[in-house]
C-alpha cells in the first residue's frame, strides 16, 4: 500500500490552551450490498480509498490505495447515537459552559450530510439531540421568555421582569392576529417530533444562572445569505431578503437583522426548526432524491446571566450576561457538472456551491500554512459568504468539528478523494477555546441562592398552609445541601507520588478553602445583616402593635356607631317599605285614574265631533232661515201692495155706495134679492164688529160683472157690497164642494134659500135644475195659509136646446186663512172664528 500523503504532524500549539480543528469521518452504507465500494476503514481512526478503474487518475496495472486519518472514523454502520455522542455532546457541553463551537458536515452530493445533521424519525441526527441534551440540562433555570432581549447587534440585554411580562402578553396578541403563521400540516414536524428518538443525556450546569436559548436558520444560496425564520408578509411571492454579514462591537461575525427566536424547549426549537427546512432551497438531483441547494446554518445561542442575591430575578445589568453558540452547518454537497449533468439553474448552483466550497478550502489552507510558518498571509475569507460568517471560528476563536461524510460507492472516488485531501489538512488548524465571560467568584454573590431561595419559599409555603398548626410545623433545613462543597477526590488507584494529583489536590483545597472562607464572611454578614432587619422588625412590631390596639379602639367605637346605624337601617328599612307600599297603591290608582281619563278624554272627543256636527247643521237652518225670512219679507212687501189695492178698491166702493145711498129708495122699490156676503180687510172686520153692516145692493147685472176676484187674507164677514143682483132668494144653487172641507160655517158661505150641495156631478140634470152654480176649492200652502176660492156664475141652456147646461162664471172670490195649527197664528185664527161666530149671527 502506498501512502499518496502523509499527513503532517499537528503543529505545536503555542499555547497550552489551543486545540486542532477535529475532523471525523463517517461512511454511508451502500444502497446493495452488490454496489462495489473503493472505501475501506482500516482501523477506528482510518480509512483506506482504492482507486478504480473508472477514477482518472487509474493507470492499469497498478493498484493505488490512498490512506487518510481522521480524530475518528465512523463505519456504514454507525448510529446517530454515536456520531452524537463523540462528536456533538462536547459541543453542548462547551456551549453550556460559554464556549462557542461550530460542526459542519462535508462532502460529496448523497453522502449523507444532511441525515448525519438532520437525521430521520426513528433515527434523530446530530441537531434535535443537541437541542434535547441542552434543554434536559437547562429546563429548570430557564428565564421567563423576553427577559432577554437581542440588542440586533449580535448582543444581549436583560429586561426586568415586568418589561418582559408586557412583551409575553403582545406576543401573545400578535400571535393571536396570526401574522407569524406556524407550521402547515401537511409538513413533517409532526410526524418527526411525535415519535422521534429523544436523547436523555443531561449536563450539569451552573444552577445560579438563568438561562436562555435563542435559535436562528440561515441558508448560503448562489453566494446570498437569506434567512430562512424570516417572517414573510402574507402577500403571495414575498421573497426573503438578501441578509448582509456585520461585524459586532467584539469583532464577531453575524448575520445582520437575521430573525433570532427565543424557544423553551426542544420541539418549540425542532418546529421552528422545519419551518425553516421548509424554505430551504432543495431539488432532485440525479445524484441525490433531496439534494441541498444551499449551505444551512442552524446556530443555537445560550444566553446566561446570574441570579440576583435573593437567587429569584436576573441580575439586571448587561456584563454579567454570557452569550454562547452552537452552529451546525449543513454544506452543499461538492459535485462534477459532468457527472450530475446539470444544466441552468441548477448548474449555477453548483458552480455557486464548489466555488464557496472552494473559498473554504483555501482560506483553511492558508490558515494552517499561516499558523504552521508564522505568516501572516491574508485569506480571501470575504470571497464567500460562508467563510466570511465563520472568520472568527477559523481564526481561533472557538471549537470547530467537521464531519466528512462519504459515499464509498466508486462513482464518487474522484470527488471523495479530494474531500479526504482537504479534510485531513484541516486537522492542523489550531483554535483556542473562549473563556466562559462570568465566573461566580467575580459577581461576589453566595453559591447556591437559587436552592437558598426554592428552600426558602417552600418552608413559607409550608407555613402558610399550616398556619395555626400546634407544634409547628416541620420545616426542612436545607442549608447543608444547599452550601455543601464539592466531595474530595477519590483516593483510590491514586499513586502518592503523582505529582500531577498532588497539584490537583492543592488546587481543591485552596478553592475548598477559598468557598469556605467566602461562605463564612457571607455567613457572618448575613447573620449581621439578619440581626439587624430583625431589630428593625421588633420595633416595626412594636409599632404596629400600638397602631393595632389604637385601631381596635377605633374599631370598636365604630362597631357601635355601625350598630346605631344597623338600627336605623332597619326602621328605615320598615318606613321604606310601607312606603313602597303606598307608592304602588298610588301607582294603581293613577293608572285607574288615567284609564277614567282616557275614557271621558274619549267621551269628549266624540261630544266634540257632534258639536261641530251641530254647529254645521245650526249654520245650515240659520241660512235657511234667512232665505225664508227674506221670502217672508217679500211676502210681506206683497201683501202690502195688495192691502193698498184693497184700501184702493175700497175707497172707490165706498164711494159707489155713497152713490147708492141717495138711491136707496129706488133700491127698495126694484126688490132686487139681497146677497148677505162679507169678506173683507181687518180694518173692515174691525168696522163690522162696531157698527151693523148695510146689506150691499146690486142695481144691475153689470155692477155685479164689475166686481172682479178679490183676495182677503183676513178674516171674511157677510159684506152688503158684494150682494148680487142675480142672486135673489129665487135662484136655485148648485154648490160644488170638495167631500172634506175646512170647517168655515157661514163665512164663505153665501146665505142661499135653496141650494143644494154636491161633491160629485153625476148628471146634467144636477146642473139643469139650478140657476146658479158656485164651485168651491181649497188649498194650503207651505206656510199654513189656507185659501178658499168660491167660483161663481150663471147657470144657461146648452146651446142647440138639447137639454145640457153652461155655466157663465162671472165672480170669483179668495179668503185667505192662516193656518190654526201654526201657534202665533192661532190666536189671530180664534180671534176671527169668534168675530165670525159674531157676524155670522147677525147675518142670518
Ligand atoms: N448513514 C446512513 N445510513 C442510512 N442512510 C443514509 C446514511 N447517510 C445517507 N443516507 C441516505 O442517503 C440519502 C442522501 O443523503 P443526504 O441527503 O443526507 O445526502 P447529502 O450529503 O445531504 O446530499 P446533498 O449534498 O445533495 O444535499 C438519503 O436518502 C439518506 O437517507
Amino acid at each position: 500500500m502506498k501512502r499518496a500523503y502523509t499527513p503532517r504532524t499537528p503543529c505545536k500549539p503555542r499555547s497550552n490552551q489551543k486545540e486542532t480543528l477535529q475532523v471525523y469521518c463517517r461512511l454511508r452504507p451502500t444502497l446493495t450490498t452488490t454496489e462495489l465500494s473503493c472505501v475501506r476503514m482500516i482501523s477506528d481512526s482510518t480509512v483506506v480509498l482504492t482507486v478504480p478503474e473508472s477514477a482518472v487518475n487509474f493507470r492499469p496495472g497498478s493498484c493505488k490505495e490512498y490512506q487518510y486519518t481522521f480524530k475518528r472514523v465512523f463505519s456504514e454502520s454507525s448510529t446517530q447515537k454515536e456520531i452524537f455522542d463523540d462528536i456533538a455532546l462536547p459541543l453542548v457541553e462547551q456551549l453550556i459552559r460559554g464556549r462557542n463551537g461550530l460542526l459542519f458536515t462535508y462532502g460529496v452530493t448523497g453522502s449523507g450530510k444532511t441525515y448525519t445533521m438532520t437525521g430521520g424519525k426513528q433515527n434523530s441526527g446530530i441537531m434535535p439531540r443537541c437541542l434535547d441534551v441542552l434543554f434536559n440540562s437547562i429546563s429548570d433555570y430557564q428565564a421567563r421568555k423576553y427577559v432577554f432581549k437581542p440588542d440586533k447587534m449580535n448582543g444581549f440585554e436583560v429586561q426586568s421582569e415586568d418589561d418582559a411580562k408586557q412583551e409575553r402578553e403582545d406576543s401573545v396578541k400578535n400571535a393571536a392576529i396570526g401574522k407569524f403563521g406556524r407550521l402547515r400540516k401537511k409538513e413533517s414536524y409532526e410526524d418527526l417530533t411525535s415519535s422521534r428518538s429523544r436523547e436523555d443525556l443531561k449536563v450539569s450546569v451552573e444552577e445560579d444562572n438563568a438561562f436562555a436559548v435563542f435559535i436562528t436558520y440561515v441558508e448560503i444560496y448562489n453566494n446570498n445569505v437569506y434567512d430562512l425564520l424570516e417572517n414573510l408578509s402574507t402577500d403571495i411571492g414575498a421573497k426573503s431578503q438578501i441578509k448582509i454579514i456585520r461585524e459586532d462591537a467584539s469583532r464577531n461575525m453575524y448575520v445582520h437583522g437575521v430573525t433570532e427566536v427565543e424557544v423553551k424547549s426542544a420541539e418549540e426549537a425542532f418546529e421552528m426548526f422545519y419551518k425553516g427546512q421548509n424554505r430551504k432551497r432543495m431539488a432532485h438531483t440525479s445524484l441525490n432524491n433531496e439534494s441541498s441547494r444551499s449551505h444551512s446554518i442552524f446556530t443555537i445561542r445560550l444566553v446566561q446571566a446570574p441570579l440576583d442575591m435573593n437567587g429569584e430575578t436576573v441580575l439586571q445589568d448587561k456584563k454579567f450576561i454570557g452569550i454562547s453558540q452552537l452552529s451546525l452547518v449543513d454544506l452543499a454537497g461538492s459535485e462534477r457538472t459532468n457527472r450530475t449533468r446539470n444544466q441552468g439553474q441548477r448548474l449555477r448552483e453548483a458552480g455557486n456551491i464548489n466555488n464557496s466550497l472552494m473559498t473554504l478550502r483555501n482560506c483553511l489552507e492558508i490558515l494552517r500554512e499561516n499558523q504552521a510558518t508564522g505568516n501572516v498571509k491574508m485569506a480571501p475569507y470575504r470571497d464567500s459568504r460562508l467563510t466570511h460568517l465563520f472568520k472568527n471560528f477559523f481564526e481561533g476563536e472557538g471549537n470547530i468539528r467537521m464531519i466528512v461524510c462519504v459515499n464509498p460507492r466508486i462513482e464518487d472516488y474522484d470527488e471523495n478523494i479530494q474531500v479526504m485531501k482537504f479534510a485531513e489538512v484541516s486537522q492542523e488548524i489550531f483554535v483556542k477555546p473562549t473563556p466562559m465571560k462570568t465566573e461566580v467568584s467575580t459577581i461576589g454573590l453566595t453559591p447556591g441562592r437559587r436552592r437558598a431561595n426554592q428552600a426558602y419559599k417552600k418552608a413559607r409555603q409550608i407555613l402558610e398552609e399550616v398556619k395555626e398548626s400546634n407544634p409547628p410545623p416541620y420545616i426542612p433545613n436545607d442549608a447543608e445541601i444547599i452550601y455543601s462543597f464539592e466531595p474530595f477526590p477519590s483516593f483510590d488507584n491514586v499513586d502518592p507520588c503523582d505529582a500531577d494529583y498532588h497539584k490537583k489536590l492543592i488546587t481543591f483545597l485552596e478553592n475548598r478553602l477559598k468557598k469556605k472562607e467566602f461562605l463564612r464572611s457571607d455567613s457572618l454578614s448575613r447573620a449581621e445583616k439578619f440581626r439587624a432587619a430583625l431589630v428593625e422588625r421588633e420595633e416595626m412590631f412594636f409599632k404596629l402593635k400600638q397602631d393595632c390596639d389604637a385601631a381596635n379602639a377605633r374599631l370598636e367605637f365604630k362597631d357601635s356607631k355601625t350598630k346605631v346605624l344597623e338600627d336605623k337601617l332597619v326602621s328605615l328599612d320598615s318606613f321604606s317599605t310601607t312606603l313602597k307600599k303606598k307608592c304602588e297603591d298610588y301607582v294603581e290608582e293613577i293608572q285607574k285614574l288615567r284609564r277614567e281619563l282616557e275614557l271621558r278624554e274619549n267621551v269628549i272627543c266624540q261630544y266634540t265631533i257632534e258639536k261641530d256636527k251641530e254647529k254645521q247643521r245650526t249654520r245650515k237652518m240659520a241660512a235657511k232661515t234667512e232665505k225664508l225670512a227674506k221670502e217672508k219679507e217679500s211676502n210681506l212687501k206683497e201683501k202690502k201692495n195688495i192691502e193698498m189695492q184693497l184700501k184702493d178698491r175700497e175707497n172707490r166702493l165706498r164711494r159707489v155706495k155713497k152713490v147708492l145711498d141717495m138711491n136707496d129708495d129706488n133700491v127698495r122699490k126694484s126688490k132686487i134679492p139681497r146677497i148677505h156676503a162679507g169678506y173683507g180687510s181687518d180694518s173692515e172686520t174691525s168696522s163690522v164688529s162696531n157698527a151693523p153692516l148695510e146689506p150691499a145692493v146690486l142695481e144691475t147685472p153689470k155692477a155685479a160683472q164689475r166686481l172682479r176676484p178679490r183676495t182677503v187674507n183676513t178674516i171674511a164677514v157677510s159684506n152688503p157690497r158684494y150682494g148680487n143682483k142675480r142672486c135673489n132668494t129665487h135662484d136655485q144653487w148648485l154648490e160644488h164642494k170638495p167631500a172634506i172641507l175646512a170647517p168655515l160655517n157661514t163665512v164663505l158661505q153665501p146665505v142661499l134659500k135653496k141650494r143644494k150641495s154636491v161633491t160629485n156631478i153625476t148628471s146634467p140634470k144636477d146642473v139643469t135644475k139650478t140657476s146658479k152654480y158656485c164651485l168651491i176649492t181649497q188649498s194650503q200652502d207651505e206656510e199654513g195659509v189656507l185659501e178658499t176660492h168660491l167660483f161663481k156664475g150663471d147657470v144657461l141652456p146648452g146651446p142647440g136646446g138639447g137639454g145640457g147646461a153652461q155655466v157663465i162664471f162671472n165672480d170669483v172670490e179668495t179668503l185667505k186663512q192662516t193656518s190654526p195649527t201654526t201657534s202665533p197664528r192661532k190666536n189671530l185664527f180664534d180671534e176671527f172664528n169668534s168675530s165670525i161666530a159674531t157676524g155670522a149671527a147677525r147675518f142670518v
